[in-house]
C-alpha cells in the first residue's frame, strides 16, 4: 500500500474548486491517497461527494479515505477513515469496520503512536509535523525529532502532515516518514496536477537516496 503522496481536500484552500475536482486533479498528478475533509457539509452532501470521489479514485487506482466519519466512509465504500485524538477511538472504529478497512490516526508523540498501534491503526500521521495555517486548531509543529522518535518506536506506515511542501518534503522522508499528507502544497496551487507531480518526483528521489545510503540500491552511474 503506497502512502507516498496523500492529498487532503479543503474547501477553503482549494481555490474555489469542489472537493471532487480537487480529488480529480490530485489523482491526475499521481496522488496515492485522497482524503475528503469537510467540517461544514451536511451528512447527505458529504456522502454524495464521497461517492463521487470514490469513483474517481477507484478509476485512478488511488486509495480513498474519509476524515472523521466512519459512517460516511462505510456508506461510500471508501478504503478507510482518518481519526484524530478527539474522534471516535480507533479500537471502537476497528470493532465496527469490516476486515481490510483502513484506519489512520493522528498522533503527536510516541505514547499516542504506540496506543494507536495497540488500538488497531493501519497508519499514523504526525499531526502537525510543522506549523500550518491550513488547520486553525492544529497547534505548533511537533518537528522532525518527534518524527524520528516515532519512526524508531513503531513499524506502521508513518506520514508527516502540516506545513509540508516541495521545499521540505525530502527532509520529512529522510527523517523516516513513508509519505506526506498535504493540503496547500497541492490543492492550494493554481496548477494542482503539476504540483502533485512535482511532490511525487521529490518524494521518489528522497526514497531512492535513502536506499542508496542504506546500501540497498546502487546509485545511478555518473555520466562521463
Ligand atoms: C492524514 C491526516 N493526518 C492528520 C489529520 C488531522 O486529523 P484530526 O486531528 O482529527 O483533525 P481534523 O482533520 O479532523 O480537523 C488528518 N485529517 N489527516
Ligand atoms: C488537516 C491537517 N491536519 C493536521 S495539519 C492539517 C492541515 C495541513 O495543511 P497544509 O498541508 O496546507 O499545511
Ligand atoms: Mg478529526
Amino acid at each position: 500500500m503506497a502512502y507516498d503522496l496523500y492529498v487532503v481536500t479543503d474547501s477553503e484552500v482549494g481555490r474555489g474548486r469542489s472537493h471532487f475536482d480537487q480529488a480529480r486533479l490530485a489523482v491526475a498528478g499521481g496522488a496515492d491517497v485522497v482524503q475528503l475533509r469537510d467540517k461544514q457539509m451536511c451528512t447527505a452532501d458529504l456522502l454524495r461527494t464521497a461517492r463521487g470521489i470514490r469513483a474517481v479514485t477507484s478509476t485512478a487506482g488511488a486509495l480513498f479515505i474519509v476524515n472523521d466519519r466512519l459512517d460516511v466512509a462505510l456508506a461510500a465504500g471508501a478504503d478507510g477513515v482518518h481519526l484524530g485524538q478527539d474522534d471516535l477511538p480507533v479500537e471502537e472504529a476497528r470493532a465496527l469496520a469490516p476486515p481490510g478497512f483502513l484506519i489512520g490516526v493522528s498522533v503527536g508523540d510516541v505514547v499516542e503512536a504506540t496506543t494507536a498501534v495497540v488500538g488497531g491503526a493501519d497508519y499514523l500521521a504526525l499531526s502537525p509535523t510543522f506549523s500550518t495555517g491550513t488547520k486553525a486548531d492544529a497547534g505548533p509543529g511537533h518537528g522532525l525529532r518527534t518524527l524520528r522518535e516515532i519512526r524508531s518506536s513503531v513499524a506502521l506506515p508513518l506520514l508527516g502532515i502540516g506545513g509540508i511542501g516541495p521545499e521540505n518534503v525530502a527532509e520529512v522522508i529522510a527523517a523516516g516518514a513513508d509519505g506526506v499528507a498535504v493540503v496547500s502544497a497541492v490543492v492550494g496551487q493554481e496548477d494542482a496536477v503539476q504540483a502533485a507531480r512535482r511532490m511525487k518526483v521529490i518524494i521518489t528521489a528522497a526514497k531512492a537516496d535513502l536506499l542508496v545510503a542504506s546500501g540497498r540500491l546502487m546509485p545511478d552511474p555518473v555520466q562521463p
